[in-house]
């Protein structure tokens, strides 16, 4: 069921006290103070120059043009990504867990998800506030979604499975059905729009469990939902995998298996969120929503961008690739007939999946954060033979690929590291790691639906060029 909360009007933001301890109230707080500081540049900067536009950004995938409004996250290309200028051991160092542990376990991505929409680091009572929230309103999918879940072909790729479950969802749309009404004007658009985002959030783990149940247990349930529990927990039980009441644990987990499976899942959905505005799922979600379409609809289309190899479905690509070479090589460990397996890759005009970044230069820090999570457990990886591939190629390739000398940033990007590391809990359906992808990344371009709502930005709408208008301005150029 999709439960909205209570509609906050502005005036009743002057009663709520200084720290509020929810988040739609810690946004009211913000909003006058954000929409005034956007409204001041307008005014003043419209028609300062950012950036030049090339012939070659134009027939180069727009790359390195500064010309999107961002709020949460921003992508250094040498240091990495930062979530409201924070890096990701900042984000282990200061934000909450779950509560209630002596053992430190993995901050939460409910955490993050509160640092992205408000930019402050939450409390632990906020953090456990919004990790409740989600799971009350995450409680069960609409009738209507179940069906068409239930119905689709059980070896439909499982990421046009979340496609089609997210875009259903549309139907309960609460900003939707609003707007038809005509009952909302523009400045309470991302009162709905937030309903929907955490409606939309909250889902995720349910509608996650039900295509891997569609893809592994012919629909069969593998667990069930525990309003009690984390985000991430909820989803690791609805894949049958924690040792719980909650579970089948498919995969016979021990205790200490368990509880690192969920922090797992904790630390990669909490670092996939967001990769500034640029990138393809996050960009899709915001071109799309721009058009008011609901967030359903703008993130079930930046999931259909996420689902291609040079993007998200990498992670899967990488896994197949390391199982792959592991066939071919006689160790995970034999440099030089890694090197050749590289070499011949890249001979046959083939990419080396997890490896290059449109705007990192070096390695990407989400990937070492995935390694530090193996080098944490020494026991339990270091007889795995796709794990220790996966480390050895993170030394290897970029020798390689420096020496074939096309990629511009040589260095394993997330995707090296993270199918594997679900791959060998059990997690063993290739297709499925960008499902959970998927989960992570609703959080961040989600965050800035609601943002661009409470900013009233427009439709998105660049002009296009054909090729006689840049022929003319070559020309133009080239005579003075
Ligand atoms: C979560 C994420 O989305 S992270 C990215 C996941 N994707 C992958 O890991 C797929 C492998 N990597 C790639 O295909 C690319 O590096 C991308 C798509 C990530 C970035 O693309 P670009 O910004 O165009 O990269 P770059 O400017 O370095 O490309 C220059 C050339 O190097 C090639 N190249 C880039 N990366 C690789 C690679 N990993 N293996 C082989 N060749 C590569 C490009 O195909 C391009 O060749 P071309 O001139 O013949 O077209
Ligand atoms: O930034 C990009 O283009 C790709 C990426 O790593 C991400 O979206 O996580």
């Amino acid at each position: 069921m999709i439960r909205p909360t209570r509609i906050l009007k502005f005036n009743e933001s002057k009663l709520l006290r200084i720290q509020s301890l929810d988040l739609k109230s810690t946004m009211v707080n913000l909003i006058p103070k954000r929409r005034a500081e956007l409204l001041e540049i307008r005014k003043n900067y419209q028609n300062l120059k950012v950036d030049d536009i090339t012939i070659g950004s134009i027939i180069g995938g727009m790359r390195g043009n500064r010309s999107l409004l961002w709020q949460s996250t921003s992508l250094d290309p040498e240091t990495g990504i930062k979530f409201q200028g924070y890096t990701i051991q900042e984000c282990q160092d200061l934000l909450p867990s779950v509560s209630n542990k002596g053992k430190k376990e993995n901050f939460l991505p409910e955490s993050i998800l509160w640092l992205l929409m408000t930019g402050e680091i939450p409390t632990q009572q906020q953090a456990d506030n919004l990790s409740k929230e989600l799971a009350t309103r995450g409680t069960k999918l609409p009738e209507y979604t179940i069906k068409i879940m239930n119905d689709l072909p059980k070896n439909m790729h499982p990421m046009t499975q979340l496609a089609i479950g997210l875009a259903s969802m549309n139907k309960s749309s609460i900003f939707g059905e609003k707007y038809q009404e005509g009952s909302i004007g523009k400045n309470d658009f991302w009162e709905y729009i937030f309903e929907d985002v955490l409606n939309l959030i909250a889902a995720l783990p349910q509608l996650t469990g039900k295509i891997y149940s569609n893809i592994t247990n012919n629909g069969e349930p593998l667990g069930k939902f525990n309003e009690n529990k984390d985000w991430s927990y909820n989803i690791c039980s609805l894949l049958g995998m924690t040792n719980s009441n909650d579970s089948l644990n498919t995969c016979n987990f021990n205790d200490s298996q368990s509880n690192d499976f969920i922090n797992l899942m904790r630390l990669y959905t909490g670092i996939h969120v967001d990769h500034e505005g640029g990138n393809v799922s996050a960009h899709t979600t915001h071109l799309v929503g721009s058009a008011l379409s609901d967030p359903y609809l703008s993130y079930s289309s930046g999931i259909m961008g996420l689902a291609g190899p040079l993007h998200g479905l990498a992670a899967q690509e990488v896994v197949r690739f390391l199982i792959q070479m592991n066939k071919e090589i006689s160790s995970p460990n034999n440099e030089a007939e890694i090197e050749e397996y590289l070499w011949k890759t890249l001979n046959s005009n083939k990419v080396i999946p997890g490896y290059g970044h449109a705007v990192l230069r070096r390695p990407d820090p989400r990937f070492t954060a995935m390694l530090d999570f193996v080098k944490a457990r020494p026991t339990e990886f270091s007889n795995d033979p796709n794990v220790t591939l996966m480390k050895n190629l993170s030394d290897i390739t970029p020798k390689v690929l420096l020496e074939h000398g096309k990629t511009k940033n040589p260095f394993p990007n997330v995707d090296s590291a993270s199918g594997i590391l679900f791959y060998h809990y059990g997690l063993k359906e290739l297709l499925f790691f960008t499902v959970i992808f998927g989960c992570s990344r609703s959080m961040g371009p989600l965050t800035q639906l609601v943002w661009d709502r409470i900013y009233g930005l427009p439709i998105e709408r660049p002009k296009s060029l054909d090729i006689q208008q840049i022929k003319n301005i070559c020309k133009k150029t080239s005579s003075v």
